[in-house]
């Protein structure tokens, strides 16, 4: 173990029956999140939508989490974050939702309970900013967007 963080994490009130996120093996890098939708949520293709999870975190100052897509939800039903992704700031204390999205031609229905996306902790670098009126040169220049080839 490289890094070892320690994040609190709480059910909000209603949702006690609600799993918190989870690491489905022991070295994986995301918290599986679950949806705590009541009943069940249907997605038409092209629709999106904001999926409670029923919990909220605090964590270190310096850190960051982020909302991915699953890959197996992506792959089989088109079902992915549209804002991925989505980032959790270390000062937030609201409830973590995800901003789901059905790019499938299929309805896709979620059930409370059910895995709908991951959550990745990062690291985030103490910035400082300054204003200046040039920038050191260097060989790509203003070089992007293809511009080595294909
Ligand atoms: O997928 C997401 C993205 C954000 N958030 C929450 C946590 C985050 O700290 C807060 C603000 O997110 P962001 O900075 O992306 O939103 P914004 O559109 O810039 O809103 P704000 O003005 O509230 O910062 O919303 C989520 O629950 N899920």
């Amino acid at each position: 173990m490289i890094l070892s963080i320690y994040v609190q994490m709480l059910k909000l009130p209603g949702n006690e029956d609600v799993n918190l996120p989870r690491k489905m093996s022991e070295q994986a890098s995301g918290y599986d999140l679950f949806a705590a939708v009541s009943g069940e949520l249907t997605l038409a293709p092209g629709q999106r939508a904001l999926v409670p999870t029923g919990i909220a975190i605090a964590m270190p100052d310096g850190l960051e989490a982020q909302i991915r897509p699953r890959s197996g939800l992506a792959l089989k039903a088109g079902i992915t974050c549209l804002n991925t992704p989505g980032t959790i700031d270390a000062d937030y204390r609201g409830e973590i939702k995800v901003l789901l999205i059905n790019l499938g031609q299929e309805p896709f229905t979620i059930a409370r309970n059910e895995r709908i996306a991951q959550m990745v902790f990062q690291t985030v670098p103490a910035v400082t900013v300054e204003h200046v009126e040039t920038l050191d040169e260097t060989e790509r220049g203003a070089g992007g967007f293809g511009h080595t080839g294909k």
